[in-house]
């Protein structure tokens, strides 16, 4: 396969990040934080390169995924319910990541825990859907004009899939990819997001959120985004190097941080739009407990990381029904978005997710983030409602 590199990946430095005057709601954290960078070798020194690839990737992903989004809702209603549109983008935007990731990183050897594998597309059945699939990553790849390359076959496309088969683990690199979280969302023509981490001896290093309809500004207190809202948002994060977040489209970065409520009447949470993805019935008990004033705010996928990290809510809950297990790439780069932007995470006993057991996050009872002000009381009011729930049934 012939590729080649035209273009230089366009690398963040931290000293633009205040320079944007479109991020107007952002400016007045941007300029508390300006003296941050300074601080910490690891910001300019570490993962330079990695994630310069992994906002590249993540980027080209969401190009893909806009690309299916649109023709899916422009399409008609038994077409909509076909579940083909979806597939064709999880599995284009897992192989994309895969192939730019590697490209990016030729010298390293790779390893990537990933959501999908090309095991149904190998079936006969198959056969169109792959053709598809190739011709999207193709086009895709060639309208980015980043890379000079031969089109990649059915056979590389499988392969590139199959290349997120790994269990990660405790030792050594893994990168972490969910290629569309929050599908459901991504169907209803809502919020969804491109997830893609990288873990290092167990520890999650960097974080890229690619989330294509997020408004840019903030979503506190809307419940459904205006249709002239300006969308688009790339949050990344590197250890001990603080979260920014950039505009799909391209500008330059803004430094985010999660908000500094300390008074939950003032608090604002997030929760799953999907119903069946958690129990509503405990986040409203919890909520109660602790005098939240506000409905809670619905969305799909890690977009609640991201908008978490730059203060539009103060509180995530997360409590799947029982059975139900977390997997890494679900959390891990949320995880680092809005914990380098200073928010804390934790299950519901108060214990750190920890990334390093393989593909499944051991967790007892649920996923809550909030800061780190407001946490001591989130954890009570947790372990208290729980207590009640388990009580009464
Ligand atoms: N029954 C379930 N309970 C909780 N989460 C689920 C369930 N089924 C799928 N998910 C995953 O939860 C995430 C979306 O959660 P949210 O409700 O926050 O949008 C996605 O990662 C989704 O996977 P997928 O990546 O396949 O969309
Ligand atoms: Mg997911
Ligand atoms: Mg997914
Ligand atoms: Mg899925």
């Amino acid at each position: 396969m012939l590729i080649r590199r035209l273009v230089t990946v366009r690398s963040v430095e931290h000293s633009s990040y205040c320079s944007v005057a479109s991020f107007s709601t952002y400016l007045s954290v941007c300029r508390r934080r300006s003296s941050c960078c300074s601080s910490s070798v690891s910001c300019t020194m570490s993962y330079h390169k990695e994630l310069a690839a992994a906002k590249k990737a993540a980027s080209v992903a969401a190009r893909l995924c806009q690309k299916v989004q649109t023709e899916l809702l422009k399409s008609d209603v038994q077409s909509k319910s076909d579940k083909s549109p979806v597939t064709v983008a999880d599995y284009g935007s897992q192989a994309l990541v895969s192939i730019i990731l590697q490209k990016e990183l030729s010298s390293e050897s790779f390893s990537l825990v990933a959501e999908e594998d090309s095991g149904d597309l190998r079936k006969d059945d198959a056969k169109e859907i792959l053709e598809r699939i190739t011709k999207l990553v193709n086009d895709t790849l060639s309208s980015d004009g980043s890379y000079d390359f031969s089109p990649f076959s059915t056979e590389n496309i499988l392969a590139s899939i199959d290349s997120g088969k790994s269990d990660g683990g405790p030792h050594g690199r893994h990168w972490v990819l969910d290629p569309i979280d929050g599908t459901k969302g991504f169907v209803r023509g809502d919020q969804y997001a491109i997830a893609l981490a990288l873990l290092e001896e167990g520890k999650v290093v960097l974080g890229v959120l690619a989330c294509p309809n997020l408004p840019l500004e903030s979503i506190a207190g809307v419940a459904k985004t205006s249709s002239d809202a300006r969308v688009g948002c790339l949050f990344f994060a590197k250890v001990g190097s603080g979260t920014y977040m950039e505009s799909l489209g391209g500008s330059d970065p803004v430094k985010v941080h999660v908000t500094e409520v300390e008074n939950p009447e003032e608090a604002s949470f997030f929760e799953s739009f999907e119903a069946a993805h958690s129990q509503r019935d405990l986040s409203s008990l919890i909520a109660e407990k602790l005098g939240v004033k506000a409905p809670p705010v619905r969305i799909d996928s890690q977009a609640k990381y991201g908008a978490l990290s730059r203060g539009d809510g103060a509180i995530y809950l997360r409590f799947p029904h029982k059975g139900y297990r977390e997997k890494i790439w679900d959390h891990a780069a949320g995880y680092i978005v809005v914990t380098e932007a200073g928010g804390v995470a934790s299950d519901a006993s108060g214990n750190p997710l920890d990334f390093s057991k393989g593909k499944y996050l051991d967790l007892d009872t649920g996923i809550i983030v909030t800061n780190g002000k407001l946490m001591p009381l989130l954890l009570k009011a947790v372990q208290d409602s729980i207590n009640e729930k388990t009580s009464t049934l």
